[in-house]
């Protein structure tokens, strides 16, 4: 686990302690969670859990806003345990505290991260459509329609540019996307929010944050193109929010 010495304690903030930059955070959530009319009274959430620092920190948004929201909604927290590199016990167990003190549900399945259907084959775009996939079964088994994902405006930018730069496409990340003709729909509650919050959030409170297990998290193309944007954004510190102003979701709803 990361060394959490000088860190704060999470339950600060769950005990209204909360600083004006971390409630700019969670105000940022419900600004693009308004704006893009992803969660509507009553509604129940599934919140897809990695362990990182991002679906960490969607939970503690989501969780805190109830407080003083005069609208109501339920939240379920779900983390696929890769058997291939499963996560210990000890985290396992800070994980659960974490989610009982922010009072949400929180349930651990252990899936295969390379199932037989790859035949062998492995990337991160399998491996996201087979994490969708069990995210997908598991939302249809316990009647849910809203699962809740921890992507923010970096991972927007960095889905942007792959696909500009490597795919010859010009496609994007989508705050709210539909399946099934509407009977499902994922929401990104950070899709306005910098990367660089959530690791403020991450470096001040001890937030049981879990190391990525992902052989390839520091060796895939999202990961090359960090430093490309950071330079980018040196020229004009704006870049990402043009790139995500680029596309216009506003027009499309
Ligand atoms: N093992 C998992 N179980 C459930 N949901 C997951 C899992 N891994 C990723 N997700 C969901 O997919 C989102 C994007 O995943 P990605 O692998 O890019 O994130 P990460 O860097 O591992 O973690 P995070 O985004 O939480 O910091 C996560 O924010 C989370 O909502």
């Amino acid at each position: 686990m990361e060394e959490n010495i000088e860190k704060r304690s999470y339950t600060e903030l769950i005990n209204g302690d909360i600083p004006p930059w971390v409630m700019r955070f969670i105000k940022g959530a419900g600004k693009a969670i308004n704006r893009y009319n992803m969660i509507k009274e009553g509604d129940e959430v599934l919140l897809a859990v990695s362990g990182g620092k991002d679906s960490l920190a969607l939970a503690l948004a989501l969780s805190l806003r109830l407080k003083w929201l005069p609208v109501s909604y339920k939240l379920k927290a779900l983390m696929i345990n890769w058997i291939e590199h499963p996560i210990d016990d000890e985290h396992k167990e800070a994980l659960k505290e974490y989610f009982k003190a922010l009072n949400i549900e929180f349930e651990i399945v252990d899936e295969n991260q390379f199932p037989t259907s790859f035949k062998g084959d492995f990337n991160c775009y399998l491996c996201s459509r087979n994490r969708r996939r069990i995210l997908f079964e598991y939302a249809a088994k316990n009647d849910v329609k809203l699962i809740a994902m921890g992507h923010h405006l970096d991972d927007l930018v960095e889905t942007t540019m792959m696909n500009l730069c490597f795919r010859a496409n010009f496609a994007t990340m989508l705050p709210v996307q539909e399946f099934f003709d509407g009977k499902l729909h994922i929401i990104r509650p950070l899709i306005e929010i910098h990367e660089s919050v959530t690791r403020r959030l991450f470096e001040q409170y001890d937030l049981p944050v879990i190391k990525p297990v992902c052989p390839y998290d520091q060796t895939n193309i999202r990961a090359k193109l960090k430093p490309i944007i950071k330079e980018l954004s040196h020229i004009d510190k704006l870049t990402r929010e043009h790139i995500y102003n680029a596309h216009n979701f506003n027009l499309h709803l």
